[in-house]
């Protein structure tokens, strides 16, 4: 018999029951995440049923989606709808209901539901994370297994803590070589689903291995994880290791023998005589700074390349959206707007990343920049270190923490045609606002595009400057 992967072995951690031919598999929940969005109907479900939750102790509330990132004027915020500050006194009032720790506005620890779990040792390596929000591939970063749910599956974890599962295949991207400087986690990311396609991670976990993801920081983990979901994956993971652990050494929900604990996921990894379902590798060190040029996250090409043909890959109506010319250099095109933000990139590696292309530079003459801590804890280290100055004496806005700007569900948005240079992971059509044309890209290349008014990578910015 072949070895096991880290996921059979996270998984087998968690079965409570195996897949019978009348129903699928049965997980047991570690950490149930809910935001305001998505736990509405599933509490008002729980309600008409007479159901409590089961595990209050397992779940954690925040507020990101709907809460304006503007701070609040005489104690007010100015919610876009009525049906956004609903939602939010909605959850407050179901998570008071049932005992469920929320991280209410106002809380040191808020924060973007992916930014959360980790900030606060609540994920751990080996459990399994759920929640009502697709990103929430990002805590794979950690060795869980976790993915997003729909709303009756909210529900369903609410009164039972576990979750009905088919066991998905596996697919390993295997990295080769070293990344070079200026290539970033979300360089690696984007090159993964191009490589893979929109769908090419369908029914698949996929684990990411090799010494470029080893060399990544948590922050830059999580960011790879994070866009799991954007090939069409189930899940992202990344095997435990010393910086794992570093990481959640003396946060405040890691287990009381955090010692043994370590022991225990560290014995989390891939055996050598595992065989995946499906693997494909990649050459680190032929990467580059890459950026989007279409309506679908996989549509991405290097920031220093040209907007490819219509081909397999892009439709010709993706390219008249975003109002690109095939074989145009894509340095020639013009930036309206930049965001720095997201769980995908609201960390503070991405915020010092983007600051320090910023520092002793302005954001160019007709371009606006709004730069958006992912939590609490980021806006405050952001701030110890001097970052928010940097971005405001760059002409850049520094806002409240919040999804802002990835969603454009919370006031926060871009114009009509506008082109808008982002760190989020979503570039479909009227996702940042009507008619907005998004281009995603790291931190580094949005602050660089920021600086130069055309889309550009760190290196262009630093080769005007020598
Ligand atoms: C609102 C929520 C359901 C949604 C998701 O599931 O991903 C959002 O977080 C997003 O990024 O589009
Ligand atoms: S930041 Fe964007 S991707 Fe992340 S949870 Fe919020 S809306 Fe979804």
């Amino acid at each position: 018999m072949s070895g096991k992967t880290l996921f059979d072995k996270v998984w087998e951690r968690n079965v409570v029951a195996e897949e019978r031919e009348d129903r699928p598999a049965i997980l047991h929940v570690g950490l149930h995440l809910i935001h305001e969005v998505t736990s509405p109907q599933a509490f008002a479900t729980l309600a008409e049923r007479k159901l409590k939750v089961r595990r209050p102790d397992l779940t954690l509330g925040t507020i990101d989606h709907s809460v304006p990132t503007l701070p609040a004027k005489e104690g007010r915020l100015a919610y876009t709808t009525k049906a956004a500050e609903e939602q939010v006194a909605r959850l407050r009032w179901n998570c008071q209901e049932h005992g469920i720790e929320l991280l209410d506005l106002g809380d040191p620890r808020r924060g973007i539901v992916h930014m959360v779990g980790p900030e606060l040792g609540r994920t751990h390596p080996g459990m399994v994370v759920v929640c009502g929000d697709s990103h929430t591939s990002t805590h794979g970063a950690f060795g869980a297994l976790a993915f997003g749910i729909g709303t009756t599956e909210v529900g369903h974890v609410l009164a039972t803590q576990c979750l009905f599962q088919r066991k998905p295949k596996t697919l390993r991207v295997q990295f080769e070589g070293e990344v070079p400087a200026d290539v970033t986690a979300k360089d690696m990311a984007l090159a993964v689903i191009a490589e893979l396609g929109m769908d090419g991670g369908t029914g698949h976990v996929i684990e990411y291995a090799g010494p470029a993801v080893r060399g990544l920081s948590m922050e830059g983990r999580m960011t790879l994880c994070n866009l799991s979901i954007e090939a069409g994956a189930r899940a992202g993971m990344i095997a435990p290791d010393a910086v794992t652990l570093a990481y959640l050494q003396g946060r405040e929900g890691v287990p009381a023998d955090f010692v043994s604990a370590c022991d225990e996921w560290l014995s989390l990894s891939t055996d050598e005589d595992a065989v995946f379902d499906k693997e494909i590798t990649i050459d680190a060190s032929a990467l580059q700074p890459m950026v989007t040029y279409g309506v679908s996250p996989h549509e991405a090409v290097p920031a220093s390349s040209l907007v490819p043909l219509p081909g397999d890959l892009t439709s010709a109506s993706a390219l008249d959206y975003m109002q690109l010319s095939a074989g145009a250099p894509i340095s020639s095109v013009p930036v309206d707007r930049v965001f720095v933000g997201s769980c995908t990139n609201g960390r503070i590696e991405d915020l010092r990343a983007a600051a320090a292309i910023l520092r002793g530079r302005k954001v160019a003459d007709g371009v606006t920049m709004l730069v958006v801590p992912g939590s609490e804890e980021v806006k405050r280290n952001a701030e110890a270190e001097g970052l928010d100055l940097v971005f405001k004496e760059a002409g850049a806005e520094w806002r409240e923490p919040g999804c802002s700007m990835c969603i454009a569900m919370n006031g926060d948005k871009g114009e009509p045609g506008q082109l808008v240079v982002s760190t989020s992971n979503r570039n479909f059509r009227g996702r940042q606002g009507e008619g907005v044309r998004t281009v995603l890209a790291s931190p580094a290349t949005a602050a660089a595009s920021a600086v130069a008014g055309f889309i550009r990578d760190a290196s262009a910015i630093r080769r005007r400057a020598a």
